[in-house]
């Protein structure tokens, strides 16, 4: 093995460079999931009685290193169970990112085609609708994956889009408006569906659960979230755990083309647009 250069006994390798940047990559990733919650909290106190361990073991006090000793042998498991949701998170970011979810990777043209055949139009409309009555709506754009676990959590409707369904479906009388709809392969094809609500405590107290869930949703997967406030009645989108508040509809459908189909046009951001960073 060549060695790239030395620091006084310590003799470094081009691998021991790519380890070192996997591991800092991993650390970095990790900070970013566990930042302002709880687990963060949780994960510093497993590391304290970690490091309290190591010193009472090395300082030979036989009876406490027992103790923590068997607290460690589970310590494993015990992070598995109360870390849950943030390695689900995390597997859930790894496979958003990586390379083989690309739907280019797989090849499956039809894919693309169904997302490019969907209209914005009853959205928009239903957006602008809904916003004027002051009706709260949330409404899921699935992407790379259909969503099928969060649309279960709800009713399957499975039906042809259109602007009249979307404004029942969110009318205040009707059993449906609660919770999200589930648009994906150009349907709509779940309502009344659970988001997993955001933990990132950044997030403006003027944002109520609504946006919160929409936020949570777009932080561990691809989709897009459309959110009409029922208390502002302002129309926002988001993405990547990122708010787009306050727009008009003109800008509804710009970010949409953008954000759904990739396009480059530049959106015509007006001024009261104002984009909340909550990742
Ligand atoms: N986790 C969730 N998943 C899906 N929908 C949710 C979730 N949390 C809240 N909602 C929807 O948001 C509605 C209103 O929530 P909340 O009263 O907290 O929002 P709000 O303060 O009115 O926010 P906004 O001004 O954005 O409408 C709920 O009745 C429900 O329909």
């Amino acid at each position: 093995m060549t060695f790239l250069f030395t620091i006084g006994f310590l003799e470094i390798e081009l691998l021991d460079i790519i380890d070192i940047l996997l591991v800092t990559a991993l650390l970095y990733q990790l900070y970013k999931l566990l930042t302002g919650s709880v687990a963060l909290k949780i994960f510093l106190g497993l590391l304290s009685i970690y490091l309290l361990y190591l010193v009472v073991r090395a300082a030979g006090m036989e009876l406490l290193s027992i103790i923590l000793g068997q607290f460690m042998g589970v310590g494993v498991l015990a992070a598995i169970i109360l870390f849950q949701p943030e390695i689900r998170r995390f597997l859930l970011m790894i496979g958003k990112t990586t390379a083989l979810n690309h739907e280019r990777f797989w090849g499956f043209p039809w894919r693309r085609d169904t997302t490019e055949k969907l209209s914005l139009t009853p959205f928009i409309e239903a957006a602008k609708s809904l916003a004027a009555k002051n009706t709260g709506a949330l409404i899921v754009f699935a992407k790379s994956s259909e969503l099928k676990y969060y649309a279960e959590s709800g009713d399957l409707i499975d039906a042809v889009i259109s602007k009249r369904l979307l404004m029942s479906i969110f009318n205040k009388n009707s059993p449906l408006h609660d919770g999200a709809v589930i648009i994906a392969n150009n349907r709509i094809k779940a309502a009344r569906c659970i988001l997993p609500v955001s933990e990132n405590q950044e997030i403006p107290a003027s944002m109520g659960l609504r946006h919160r869930a929409a936020i949570g949703l777009t932080e561990i997967t691809d989709s897009i979230v459309l959110v009409v406030s029922e208390e502002t009645g302002q129309v926002a989108l988001v993405r990547n755990g990122e708010a787009f508040r306050n727009l008009s509809s003109a800008d509804l459908r710009v970010k949409l083309n953008q954000f759904l189909f990739d396009t480059d046009q530049r959106p015509t951001i007006s001024p009261s647009e104002k984009s909340v960073s909550a990742a």
